[in-house]
């Protein structure tokens, strides 16, 4: 089938190959001319495990193109998929105006039937102002299905998700449409719910929500196990192998971060607020995330007493492991507090390059996190990158001034670093 996709990011480029590798004829289109050209040129303009492969591949075979036409490709195609961005904006609803312009886009240079399906996280409504959108964009009334089918995939393992997914949600007020959008999927062996776009639009919000409720409640948790002396990792691992709540999504840290779960809580916050229905418990998961990374200063704070003239490394900057993306980074919450405290900070991340943040301030990028951990007080680590257990611990801990190590995402063996002879503590976690 000859598909549209609109918006070239993290899930638009996603899905693009994703569709072309089942053999789809595969257009993908976006405002940013660069990430065209990158696209193009074969290079993934992001980092995201196994995509460049399958961009080389489907390049070759010509099974997908790439262009900055946004008009041509909705005249050429039948069938387009919107993933443009939703990101938050100041009053913390989603900012819609990508989804209005691609509406109007659509409206504006229709030339017979389209099917328009939503990838894109927006709130419950959304679909329908998209029809009217459309509508009122058209020059010709030609027919059109606006349908949802909302995106679960994680950074990092994107393309796992995407050929694995645990379900598909497809809102459709019609029959034929949701047929089609079916048949797009038809090599995805997984369930299908089938419902109103309505419901698929607040089961994505909902989705989102509950993982980070399971992350929060986790990180309040972890706060008594240190108070108890228990052990967090072990709760989770106690507690998640009943398969009624599950093992995923209850590892405790420094929170959340990423260019959704903070965004689409906050948007649900604010559909709640709009309902007059209060959602206190996902306001108190928003509230604890919020504070989460303060409580590893905290610690840090009482052992090391004041932070003047001090020396920090930070150990990873990604919002989690395997990605570039650091949209909303527990990390830069945690440099942006060092740095107002006037710490010096060695940064080290396998991927993400600092020069693209700071300037002007007393911090500096390593290549190596032994280089960054040297003369320090004190090294946190924000992010599970699987790099950083195989570093050279023995050699860190002799080269810092003070080996005290804060391990942001429990990811260490506590025993092991405490007989090399750090100091360490985790989250819930010693
Ligand atoms: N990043 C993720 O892991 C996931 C994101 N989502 C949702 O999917 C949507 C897209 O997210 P990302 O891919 O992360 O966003 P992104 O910000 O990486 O990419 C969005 C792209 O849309 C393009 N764009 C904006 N207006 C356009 C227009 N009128 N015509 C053509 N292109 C246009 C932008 O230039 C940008 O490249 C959001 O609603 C997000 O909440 C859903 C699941 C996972
Ligand atoms: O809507 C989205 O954009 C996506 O948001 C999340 O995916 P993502 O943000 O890419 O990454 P996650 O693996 O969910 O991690 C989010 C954050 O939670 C943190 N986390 C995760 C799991 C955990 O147990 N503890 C924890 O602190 C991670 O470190 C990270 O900062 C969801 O997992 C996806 O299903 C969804 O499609």
């Amino acid at each position: 089938m000859k598909v549209l996709v609109i918006g070239m990011g993290y899930v638009g480029t996603t899905l693009s190959l994703v569709l072309a590798n089942e053999g789809h004829q595969v257009t993908g289109v976006d405002i940013d001319k660069q990430k065209i050209e990158c696209l193009k040129n074969k290079h993934l303009y992001f980092y995201e495990p196994g995509l460049e492969q399958l961009l080389d591949k489907h390049l070759d075979n010509h099974s997908i193109s790439f262009s900055t036409d946004v008009q041509t490709g909705i005249r050429d195609n039948e069938v387009i998929f919107v993933c443009v961005g939703t990101p938050q904006s100041e009053d913390g609803s989603p900012d819609l105006r990508y989804i209005t312009a691609t509406a109007n886009e659509i409206g504006q240079s229709m030339n017979g039937y389209k099917l328009i399906i939503i990838k894109s996280t927006v709130p419950v409504g959304t679909n329908e102002m998209v029809s009217q959108w459309v509508e009122e964009a058209q020059v010709t009334p030609y027919p059109f299905d606006v349908v949802s089918n909302p995106e679960f995939l994680r950074e990092g393992s994107a393309l796992y998700d995407s050929l694995h997914p645990d379900r598909i949600v497809i809102g459709s007020t019609n029959e034929n449409a949701l047929q089609l959008v079916k048949s797009i999927f038809k090599d995805l062996h997984c369930p299908i719910v089938e419902t109103t776009p309505r419901t698929a639009e607040l089961i994505k919000y909902v989705s989102n929500s509950f993982l980070a409720t399971k992350i929060s409640f986790m990180n309040e948790i972890a706060k008594l196990c240190d108070s108890l002396g228990t052990n967090v990792n072990d709760i989770a691992r106690g507690v998640g192998l009943d398969h009624r709540i599950g093992s995923h999504f209850l590892e405790a840290g420094i929170g959340y971060g990423g260019s959704c779960f903070p965004k689409d809580i906050k948007a649900l916050l604010k559909t709640g607020a709009e309902q007059k229905v209060p959602l206190s418990i996902l306001q108190s998961v928003e509230n604890v995330n919020e504070q989460q990374y303060m409580y590893l200063m905290e610690k840090m704070l009482n052992r090391l007493g004041s932070l003047t003239n001090k020396s920090i490394a930070v150990f990873g900057l990604s919002f989690k492991p395997n990605t570039d993306d650091v949209r909303e980074a527990p990390a830069f919450f945690i440099i942006n507090y060092l740095l107002s405290k006037g710490v010096k900070i060695n940064i080290h991340d396998p991927i993400v390059q600092l020069e693209r943040f700071y300037s002007g301030y007393d911090i500096e990028q390593f290549d190596t996190a032994e280089l960054a951990a040297a003369g320090t007080d004190a090294v946190i680590l924000c992010t599970d990158w699987p790099h950083y257990m195989g570093v050279d611990w023995k050699s860190i801990q002799t080269t810092m001034n003070t080996p005290n190590l804060y391990d942001g995402r429990n990811m260490l063996n506590s025993k092991q670093m405490t007989d090399l002879g750090f100091y360490y503590e985790g989250v819930g976690y010693k």
